[in-house]
């Protein structure tokens, strides 16, 4: 039976400034859920978001008022081993919510597979995969600093995967910085960009075709998520792959977009898709559509980031790899053990559940009062 839904904000300084088109993050507030089982098994998930309300339209007071007021009060008493029914419940009651949603359904998940003894993947169709290659994400506004940074993570051989934050300046101001760092790092290297829905059509018309030319991989939400038309036009018009991250808020999303064509790759993010077994679809959909997949993230950590690799690693495909760097870009750690980041990739947790153990006295210390 589940007995107890705690939530617990944690605000954690980033390692530098990360800027997004929305948003200049000096620190991320994780939002962590912990679910307390009458068998004495105790579940953990996360919902952690990017800007406040900058980024998404849940923010982390939201999530967790929403929880203590409203979820939490309909699970408690329920079966914790039914979670598909419990899960159900939810899903009817309460409307939107997707990160608050995903939190919740990872916990009793987590819950199930430490009662099952077995890594929460195998509840979600099973591995195939125990690494994932992590991409970084270069968003420190400075070209130079960019390219430091970078090359150290080369050296370190953490990541050979590069993404960059760009949409805050004009657009000819941010090829000119994306080129100077690819022509920096030569083409061993993966160099990305993330216009976080900046651009208009026709400045994403100019923006794309100099990318393109400069040999970048992969453009991610260049225009606005409402423009469904606009991207599938994009979409058409070049050859270099348009990747869905904003515009694709679940599995409904999914599949309008793949019968629009407005994607060559999709982001998939746990708690942008509503959770685990949603997020599932949302890469069910891509792979029935011929349509390539990412591992997304929200810059969770450690235990939304663990959440994100039991599910990624169950994915067939995953040509363009992920970004679950998110613990690597905080300055304190909330797991007894990190995760393990080597040979530019994440190792997949296998013990029981997520498979990582979140660290109660540094919680203690971080959580907001
Ligand atoms: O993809 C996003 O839009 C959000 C996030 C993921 C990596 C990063 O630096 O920001
Ligand atoms: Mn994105």
């Amino acid at each position: 039976m589940i007995t107890n839904i705690e939530v617990i904000l944690a605000d954690v300084p980033t390692i530098r400034p990360h800027k997004l088109s929305v948003a200049t993050m000096q620190s991320q507030t994780l939002v962590l859920v912990r679910v307390l089982c009458a068998d004495g098994v105790e579940g953990w998930g996360e919902a952690t978001t990017i800007g406040g309300l900058n980024y998404g339209e849940e923010s982390p007071e939201s999530v967790k008022v929403n929880i203590d007021t409203h979820i939490a009060p309909l699970l408690v008493g329920m079966e914790a081993r039914q979670v598909a029914k419990a899960m159900a419940k939810v899903r009817k009651v309460i409307q939107g919510n997707r990160f608050a949603k995903c939190a919740i359904e990872t916990a009793l998940l987590d819950a199930q597979a430490r009662r099952l003894g077995v890594p929460l993947s195998e509840l979600l169709g099973g591995r195939v995969r125990d690494a994932l290659p992590v991409a970084w994400t270069l968003a420190s506004g400075d070209t130079a600093r960019d390219i430091a940074e970078a090359e150290q993570m080369l050296e370190l051989r953490r990541h050979r995967i590069f993404k960059l934050k760009i949409g805050a300046r004009p657009v000819a101001e941010d090829v000119a910085h994306v080129l100077a760092i690819k022509k920096a790092l030569g083409d061993s290297v993966s160099v990305r960009v993330d216009v976080n829905q900046a651009w208009s059509e026709l400045e994403a018309m100019r923006g794309i075709a100099a990318l393109e030319a400069g040999g970048i991989d992969l453009i991610e939400q260049p225009t606005r998520a409402t423009s469904q038309g606009g991207m599938a036009r994009l979409a058409h018009r070049f050859a270099v792959a348009l990747m869905a991250d904003e515009a694709l808020q679940g599995p409904q999303d999914a599949l309008a977009i793949a019968q629009a064509g407005g994607a060559d790759v999709f982001a998939v993010k746990i708690a942008q898709s509503g959770g685990l077994l949603p997020a599932a679809q949302v890469a069910a959909v891509a792979q029935l559509s011929g349509i390539s997949l990412y591992g997304g993230t929200m810059l969770e950590g450690g235990i939304g980031t663990a959440a994100s690799a039991q599910l990624f690693s169950t994915f067939g495909e995953l040509e363009f790899g992920t970004e679950l760097f998110g613990p690597l870009l905080l300055t304190r750690e909330v797991l007894r053990e990190p995760l393990v980041y080597r040979d530019f990739m994440l190792q997949v947790p296998d013990g029981p559940g997520l498979g990582v153990e979140p660290d109660m006295d540094k919680l203690r210390e971080l959580r907001r009062r």
